[in-house]
């Protein structure tokens, strides 16, 4: 049986934007709080663990660090800060570290902006 393990942070950050609707106060820095959320794809262990939380959290811990408190247009590796680059960002970084990466998703409580990325299944 497949399970799907998850966890969960989330980060304050600012950005600007280029946008054709509401141009001018997405071009000034603004911020938002993102949360992020990961999940792992497969079964139980004889331990009853697709993986352990512990490792999952410390695989996260770095994310965070890179994230919070930064102005998204200057973290290296971040191509495009929106909720796309976002789980793209999330996604290349975890992904060699976790094979059973299965999605990413960051949205925006507030304003209830979210954004899903499904990685493909890998053998
Ligand atoms: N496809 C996407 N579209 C937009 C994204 C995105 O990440 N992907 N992001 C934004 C902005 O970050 C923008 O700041 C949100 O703008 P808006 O909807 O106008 O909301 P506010 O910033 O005014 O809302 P707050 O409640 O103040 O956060 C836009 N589009
Ligand atoms: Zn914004």
């Amino acid at each position: 049986m497949q399970y799907e393990l998850t966890q969960r942070f989330y980060f304050e950050a600012a950005h600007t934007l280029e946008r054709t609707v509401d141009a001018e106060p997405s071009r000034r820095i603004h911020g938002h709080t993102y949360h992020c959320e990961v999940a792992l794809r497969g079964a139980p262990d004889e331990r009853g663990m697709v993986m352990d939380l512990g490792h999952l959290r410390r695989a996260l811990e770095p994310l965070r660090d890179a994230l919070d408190h930064r102005l998204l247009d200057e973290v290296p590796g971040l191509e495009r800060p929106t909720l796309e680059g976002l789980c793209a960002y999330v996604a290349q970084r975890l992904a060699p570290r976790l094979p059973q990466l299965a999605w990413v998703r960051v949205w925006r409580e507030a304003s209830g902006d979210g954004c899903t990325l499904t990685l493909a299944p890998r053998g």
